[in-house]
């Protein structure tokens, strides 16, 4: 783990020779970006939420597609900060198209997963309204020999994310780890949260957890031009 600066941290965790990079940024919007965006997440339409267990969501600029997304116009208040990210190169020089918007209550979570190849190698996260633990693990494949592959012996770290702060997990700790949010309405911060110095909370402190909302901000690369697609029937 080295720290790039006294605010950021930069976690490089090797698998082989590949670095894993995450960067975690406290205080990336302020108190009143945080208020105005959870206004605009709950100004949105109810046909706009999708509920799913243990969480409800909202998709902004397209639904991603092997076949590659149409993309749908996102809106002036996401667009401003899709920008803000990407003017850290965090997409290697484009601009954030797509956009999830993820609502945890009190003690709900998203099970341990990958997103999936239909993003560019990078996810970044702003959170609203509460902390969460963000729990990371080794794929399955990674296991061998005899011992039995639980979640338990898959865990590998946990970073704590504060509210505004902004997380950005690139190339390897991406794609090759999984992540995932315990449903748990306390937070027992061990040794295992790796960036608890970056955080200011204390180890062997308990958070109770509030509602979080968190935006997703990503890069898709394939996208459908429209004129193509009304051409070819
Ligand atoms: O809420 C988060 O920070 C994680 C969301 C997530 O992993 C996802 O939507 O794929
Ligand atoms: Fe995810």
């Amino acid at each position: 783990i080295t720290s790039i600066c006294k605010r950021h941290l930069s976690i490089i965790v090797f698998k082989g020779d590949a670095p894993q990079t995450v960067y975690y940024i406290p205080d990336f919007i302020s108190e009143d970006e945080e208020s105005y965006l959870l206004q605009q997440v709950y100004k949105a339409p109810k046909t706009k939420w999708t509920q799913l267990s243990g969480r409800r969501l909202q998709n902004w600029g397209g639904l991603p597609h092997p076949r590659g997304m149409v993309p749908e116009k996102i809106p002036d208040w996401l667009q401003a900060f899709c920008e803000k990210i990407s003017s850290l190169d965090a997409f290697g020089g484009k601009t954030a198209n797509h956009v999830l918007v993820n609502e945890y209550k009190q003690g709900e979570g998203i099970m341990p997963h990958e997103d999936g190849p239909l993003y560019h190698p990078t996810v970044t996260t702003i959170s609203l309204g509460s902390h969460t633990l963000l729990d990371f693990y080794k794929p399955v494949s990674c296991m061998e020999g005899e011992a039995p592959q639980t979640e338990d012996n898959r865990y590998l770290l946990s970073l704590l994310v504060m509210p505004r702060s902004l997380l950005i997990l690139q190339d390897e700790m991406y794609q090759h780890l999984l992540h995932g949010i315990q449903g748990q309405t306390h937070d027992l911060l061990t040794e295992q949260v790796v960036n608890l110095s970056f955080t200011g909370a204390l180890p062997g402190e308990t958070l109770t957890r509030g509602t979080r909302v968190s935006l997703t901000i990503r890069h898709v690369p394939k996208v459908m031009k429209m004129k193509l697609m009304l051409g070819r029937k």
